[in-house]
């Protein structure tokens, strides 16, 4: 394949325009390269002492070098990255429609027919993740963008790894995507997306996650340990079927991403022509 000459990038590539949200470790802003053609990116900063603070940085490393090899329609591309004494900036796809989550929290929850859209684009992703052994490990909402045609883009691997993984709970974000074998520590591998997958369609659909015990963490843990699945009643039985195939116990058990493609709930709401 053709080698691009690797352009030495810097802050001054670029002209900085307006902040596009406030991440944990640092602002992203929407920036234009000064070359010509100009490209619109998402430049997101990184302060170096808050990644050594939190003990991230291997994980950043890890994120670059992982999401840089990564090309699908529906993973939000990382085009490169450079850093300054102080901070590392990555060079991110610009998500026109930004970030999914302010979607879902301002409707309260998604239709059928926009939840399902969704997980088909996420099953297609994940396949692709997978094939590569990557696993996301932090499928929710927050990690979600939207293209400017509103198609869906996962994005921030910061938590993803090279397939089989074990992670201690280091940085604990929400709890309410975390499988029963991650809940108990032991050894995960790329099934985790496939629980992840059902949580998402489940909150899509809710508004809220299955297993969410705003009140305790400890009952959240023991609520994903025993899998205490309920379905409010407006939700239509082929959404309960594939959700409920997602949400095994059994990482073996859980429905292969390929079944997720095909099921009769997805099918339905493909749009005609793909
Ligand atoms: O989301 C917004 O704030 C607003 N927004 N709106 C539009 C838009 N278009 C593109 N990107 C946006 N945001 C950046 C999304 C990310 C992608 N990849 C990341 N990686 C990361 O944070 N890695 C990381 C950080 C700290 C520690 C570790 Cl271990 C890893 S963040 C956009």
């Amino acid at each position: 394949s053709r080698t691009y000459p690797t352009q030495e990038w810097s802050l001054h590539s670029f002209d900085i325009g307006r902040p596009l949200g406030k991440g944990k470790f640092g602002r992203v802003y929407m920036v234009r390269t000064k070359t010509t053609p100009k490209y619109i990116l998402a430049l997101k900063t990184l302060y170096k002492s808050e990644l050594v603070a939190n003990k991230v940085e291997k994980q950043t490393r890890r994120e670059i070098e992982i999401q840089q090899n990564l090309r699908h329609p529906h993973i939000l591309r990382l085009y490169g990255f450079f850093h300054d004494e102080k901070r590392i900036f990555l060079m991110l796809e610009f998500a026109g429609k930004g970030e999914l989550y302010k979607q879902l929290s301002k409707v309260g929850s998604f239709s059928e027919k926009r939840s399902a859209r969704y997980i088909d684009q996420m099953a297609d992703a994940l396949i692709y993740l997978h094939g590569k052994h990557v696993i996301h490990r932090d499928i929710k909402p927050e990690n979600l963008l939207l293209g400017i045609n509103g198609e869906l883009k996962i994005g921030d691997f910061g938590w993803s790894v090279h397939a089989p993984g074990l992670r201690r709970m280091t940085l604990c974000g929400t709890l309410d995507y975390l499988p029963p074998e991650m809940v108990e520590g032991k050894e995960h591998n790329e099934k985790v997306d496939y629980w992840a997958l059902g949580v998402l369609t489940y909150e899509f659909m809710i508004g809220a996650p299955p297993f969410e015990d705003r009140g305790s963490v400890n009952n959240t843990y023991r609520r994903i340990a025993r899998v205490d699945l309920k379905f409010p009643s407006t939700i239509s039985a082929e959404a309960k079927d594939l959700i409920s195939k997602l949400l095994q116990y059994d990482p073996r058990q859980r429905l292969p991403l390929t079944d997720v493609l095909r099921h009769p709930w997805i099918v339905k709401y493909r749009p005609k022509g793909n």
